[in-house]
């Protein structure tokens, strides 16, 4: 049995740091969003037994490490059935990158897997399976854009997102996301009840709800980046923002055509990574 999969890459649209737990987590609040800039994930199931995974191009296929693999081997597991798990990744999102390429992985296997399987263990329970693996992994299970909480793991819908298109830049910089967590100062606490709801309609109200803590650190190793987003919004951005723990960085487009012409213009000048993206 083979069946093909996109895994899509997501974007924060803002991150509030709001303290450090005993176990290194951070609490968070985070609006969240889906762009279908997408891997394509091959899986197919035989008799037999054993995960594989390759992933043309790129090291990331040690099965052990490769999180897509530890993604079939919990549903395995979960299952108690024994077969051979094959699973091929065309890698489109830079990895490392603040999209959260690797996390969508995840959730694509543990989906795909569960219906390929047919066995209905709900989203509920998919997403408990994806929290194992990482804390943006039930993000992707649940599949719409959403405000995250606790360590972003709980999730709540996001009614109304206006009709925009972004471009996603990465100047080809790798960034750990430990790392970036683990050099954040926390200045003081923050409260969840006290930050400003984000409530968007307009693509002037997204842009004036664009934040991210993270931002303190990874624009501080790498100001380029900060010179990333003052060139988008020179280029016609309405707002412009790093992604996750970064480097990608995302300007706010009126629509599709526009950041493609944005995208062209800047590849002239500069080699860095682009891609004109629409919200799913
Ligand atoms: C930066 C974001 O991508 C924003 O969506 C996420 O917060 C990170 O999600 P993720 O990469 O799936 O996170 P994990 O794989 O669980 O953890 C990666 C690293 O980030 C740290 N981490 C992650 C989530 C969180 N709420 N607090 C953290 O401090 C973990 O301690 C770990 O060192
Ligand atoms: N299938 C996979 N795809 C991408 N990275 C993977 C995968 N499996 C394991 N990894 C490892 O996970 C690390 C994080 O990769 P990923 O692309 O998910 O980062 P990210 O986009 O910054 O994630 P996030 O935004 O969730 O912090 C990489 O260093 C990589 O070695």
């Amino acid at each position: 049995m083979e069946r093909h999969f996109n895994s899509p890459a997501k974007i924060n649209l803002c991150l509030h740091v709001l303290g450090r737990r005993l176990d290194g987590y951070h609490e968070l609040a985070m609006a969240m969003q889906r762009v279908d800039l997408s891997d394509r994930i091959r899986i197919q199931v035989s008799d037999g037994s054993g995960v594989r995974v390759s992933c043309a191009g790129l090291r990331l296929d040690v099965d052990e490490e490769n999180i897509a693999a530890k993604a079939a081997k919990l549903v395995l597991a979960e299952s108690r059935r024994e077969l051979a798990i094959t699973i091929s990744i065309e890698k489109n999102i830079p990895v490392a990158a603040g999209l959260g390429g690797g996390s969508s992985n995840a959730a694509t296997v543990l989906a795909g897997l569960d219906k390929m399987l047919g066995l209905e263990l709900g989203q509920r329970r998919l997403m408990e399976l994806g929290a194992q693996l990482g804390a943006d992994v039930p993000f992707f299970i649940y599949g719409a854009p959403a405000w995250a909480t606790g360590t972003g793991t709980q999730l709540d819908a996001l009614p109304s997102l206006p009709d925009v298109a972004y471009l996603l830049v990465n100047p080809k910089i790798a960034v750990s996301t430990a790392w970036v967590y683990q050099s954040l100062e926390l200045t003081k606490g923050g409260e969840l009840a006290n930050l400003p709801r984000f409530s968007v309609v307009t693509r002037d109200d997204l842009c004036a709800a664009l934040h991210n803590d993270l931002e303190r650190v990874t624009l501080q190793r790498y100001p380029l980046l900060a010179e990333i987003k003052q060139l988008l919004l020179e280029y016609g951005a309405c707002g412009s923002l790093m992604s996750g723990s970064g480097a990608t960085v995302f300007g706010v487009f009126a629509d599709y055509a526009e950041a493609c012409r944005v995208a062209e213009e800047l590849k002239r000048k500069q080699d860095w990574l682009f891609y004109p993206v629409k919200p799913l």
